[in-house]
């Protein structure tokens, strides 16, 4: 049984569904991506299961139990992240962990969690958080996040506003925390930030699933393809189209992707005595595969 297990959860928010059947899992220790445009239904989908919302149908259980608006008890197990970090700006880094642990730590817990985290170099030290930079802040929420050993920690948007080195330091963070057990559910609009770090992608349009996969099979699927330039383009898609690939020309350049090898491609224009000009082979990218299973899926595909 997986440790999270969203199961044709449904929430409407007047006659609009913001999510629609929605199921997914989050297998302990991964780390799993959620990902969609703007208003897909990611926050929703974060809120339904930290329990922070109502849904009208469908179950939510977590390590077992069940999660609703009013079962709670799974939720001890699970941080979270969501928008933004409930931080008091007159207290320290570790006022906070003390404040969220409600006596339930020791100081070498607070130490250990301080060092996990990277809150514990000179930067926060006495210092208030009102002092400290978004990265900073974004450490901090995720410190408060884990302060009762959770088994998944779920996190909105984390690296939004990060400059890049803090985007690395989140992500290297994530990590090293996966490894140790700790399973993530995140959402993000940085599509390649989340390749580099994720296990598994759940992609929702619309409040619906339309694609659940682990990472690696997901750039499986998207092919290489091929930029060329010829003396003819137009003649050159005929030819490239006899051989049942797909082809197109955008922004006058034809578009190859389908075919076995590149070499394929060579032979096949040159054999109708068509010149190559340029060739540039161009390989899988997270953000490009969503743009095209978004598009087709809005093409009703
Ligand atoms: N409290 C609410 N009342 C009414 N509609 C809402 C409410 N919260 C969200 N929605 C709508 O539900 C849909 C899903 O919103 P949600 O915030 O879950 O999307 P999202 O994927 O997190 O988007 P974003 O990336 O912009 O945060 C949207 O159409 C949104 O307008």
């Amino acid at each position: 049984m997986a440790l999270l297990e969203v199961k044709n959860v449904s929430k409407k928010y007047g006659a609009r569904a913001a999510m629609d059947q929605v199921s997914f899992e989050v297998e302990a220790g991964h780390i799993v991506g959620l990902i969609g445009p703007n208003g897909a239904g990611k926050s929703t989908t974060m809120r339904a299961i930290t329990g922070l919302m109502s849904y009208s149908s469908g179950t939510i259980s977590f390590d077992g139990q069940p999660v609703t608006f009013s079962n709670h008890q799974a939720l001890d197990k699970i941080g979270n992240l969501i928008e933004y970090p409930s931080i008091y700006p007159n207290l320290t880094a570790l006022e906070h962990l003390k404040l969220y642990a409600m006596d339930t730590k020791s100081p070498a817990d607070f130490k250990m969690l301080m060092h996990k985290t990277q809150i514990d170099g000179d930067n926060f030290g006495k210092r208030k958080a009102k002092n400290f930079s978004l990265g900073m802040k974004q450490r901090l929420g995720i410190a408060i996040a884990l302060i009762r050993n959770p088994k998944l920690v779920i996190l909105d948007e984390p690296m939004n506003g990060l400059d890049p080195q803090s985007v690395h330091d989140l992500r290297e963070l994530i990590r090293s925390l996966a490894d140790e057990g700790t399973a993530f559910l995140i959402s993000s609009h940085l599509l390649d930030e989340l390749q580099k770090l994720v296990d598994d992608v759940v992609i929702i349009n619309h409040g619906k699933i339309i694609e659940k996969d682990t990472m690696s099979n997901f750039f499986s699927h998207d092919k290489v393809r091929w930029t060329v330039d010829t003396n003819d383009n137009e003649a050159a898609l005929l030819v490239v189209q006899e051989h049942n690939w797909q082809a197109s020309i955008d922004d006058g350049h034809l578009q190859i992707t389908g075919a076995e090898s590149l070499q394929e491609v060579i032979s096949a224009i040159n054999q109708a005595n068509l010149k190559i000009l340029t060739l540039n082979t161009i390989t899988g990218n997270l953000e490009k595969s969503l743009l095209d299973m978004l598009a087709a899926d809005d093409k009703g595909e």
